[in-house]
């Protein structure tokens, strides 16, 4: 399916042969891209991947990738990890607050918008290529409907495009923050071990980079797995636990990351299901975020889809939904990108 058909093109068009600066700002990194409107599409003139740190400012960042691309951008369009309201968002994962207008001052940019992450996505399928998405599960056929999209990262994001019956209207939610529904006896044990940090823990506490770490904490310290020595040296000197816990788990390398990765694949899917069931995705259900495109060997594995449609009630509803992983990292940038040039 070619998104792009069916994605609002309808922008003024008064930024024709004009450069966007486009932002994806996450808990973890933040992209800057500079992009040039040509008809209805857009080039990629030059980009930069920062990690997001709460001692340097976004102004700042803007500034170093500007000093290294002269010239004024026409606009700034953010997509950003946090609960945007009237252009302005305070970040979830990260102490950031950004001001559209407090930005337009003190950069000297003519607009500057700005969108929750998720939404930019979703904008964002606009741009991609066929190849930039990869089936976890497909169908033969996927009807023009809702879509979903759900996003594990420094966070968890969760988004829709709700179908008007002739394009797709992207919007964002804050679901990643609604509540863990535990199911099993061992679901149950690590609630009550979450909620020792958290009094309501939500689903971005398991479905996300630092959830992994979460659950194999839990595995270790509470159900008495053991940790080898060689993963002890990993956690030392990588300084990324997630991505040691799922390489080993992907590896077959130690049993510990194998049931933590089944159980982060379990609550992904069983998330997933819950996201598509309350925008009744039944345009399909897209898997973005950092974390999908690495792990897709275990997500393409019978697990995810079982967890998925286990929903007794809706499992025929569920059956019918494809299931694709968001290949390209740069869906969100693009999209911001895509958002501010057309999607307004
Ligand atoms: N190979 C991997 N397996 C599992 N998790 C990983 C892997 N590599 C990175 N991560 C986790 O992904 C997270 C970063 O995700 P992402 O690249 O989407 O960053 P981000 O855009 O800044 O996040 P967000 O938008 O959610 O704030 C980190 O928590 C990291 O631990």
């Amino acid at each position: 399916m070619c998104y792009s058909l069916y994605l609002p093109q309808r922008g003024k068009h008064d930024l024709q042969g004009k450069t966007i600066l486009a932002a994806d700002i996450g808990g973890t990194k933040t992209s800057l891209g500079l992009f040039e409107v040509r008809g209805n599409t857009l080039s990629l003139l030059s980009e930069a991947t920062v990690p997001s740190q709460a001692d340097v400012t976004f102004e700042g960042v803007v500034t170093k990738f500007l000093a290294n691309n002269p010239g004024v951008p026409s606009m700034l369009s953010i997509g950003v990890a946090g609960p945007v309201s009237d252009n302005r968002v305070r970040l979830t994962n990260l102490a950031w607050e950004l001001d559209g207008s407090r930005l337009q001052r003190s950069l000297g940019i003519g607009r500057v918008t700005m969108i929750n992450d998720l939404e930019a996505t979703a904008y964002g399928l606009a741009g991609l290529a066929l190849d930039d998405v990869a089936a976890v599960f497909d169908q033969k056929e996927q009807p023009l409907g809702n879509m979903a999209i759900l996003a594990p990262g420094t966070g968890l994001g969760e988004a829709g495009l709700f179908w008007d019956g002739e394009a797709y209207r992207p919007f964002a939610t804050e679901g990643g923050h609604s509540d863990f529904a535990p199911q099993t006896a061992l679901d149950m044990e690590l609630y009550a071990h979450l909620r020792k940090e958290n009094d309501i823990p939500c689903w971005e506490h398991v479905v996300s980079g630092p959830g992994i770490y979460r659950i194999y904490r839990f595995l270790r310290d509470v159900k008495g797995h053991k940790e080898p020595a060689w993963l002890t040296e990993n956690f030392k000197n990588d300084g990324d636990p997630a991505a040691v816990i799922s390489h080993a788990a992907m590896r077959e390398l130690d049993a510990t990351c194998i049931k933590t990765m089944e159980l982060f694949v379990s609550y992904m899917a069983r998330e997933a299901a819950s996201l598509v069931l309350k925008h009744k995705a039944t345009g399909g259900l897209l898997l973005g975020g950092g974390i999908s495109p690495r792990i897709y060997p275990l997500l393409r594995k019978t697990l995810f889809r079982q967890q998925f449609v286990r929903n007794a009630h809706m499992a025929e509803l569920l059956e019918k939904v494809s299931i694709k992983v968001i290949l390209n990292s740069k869906a969100a940038l693009i999209g911001a990108a895509h958002y501010g040039a057309y999607g307004q």
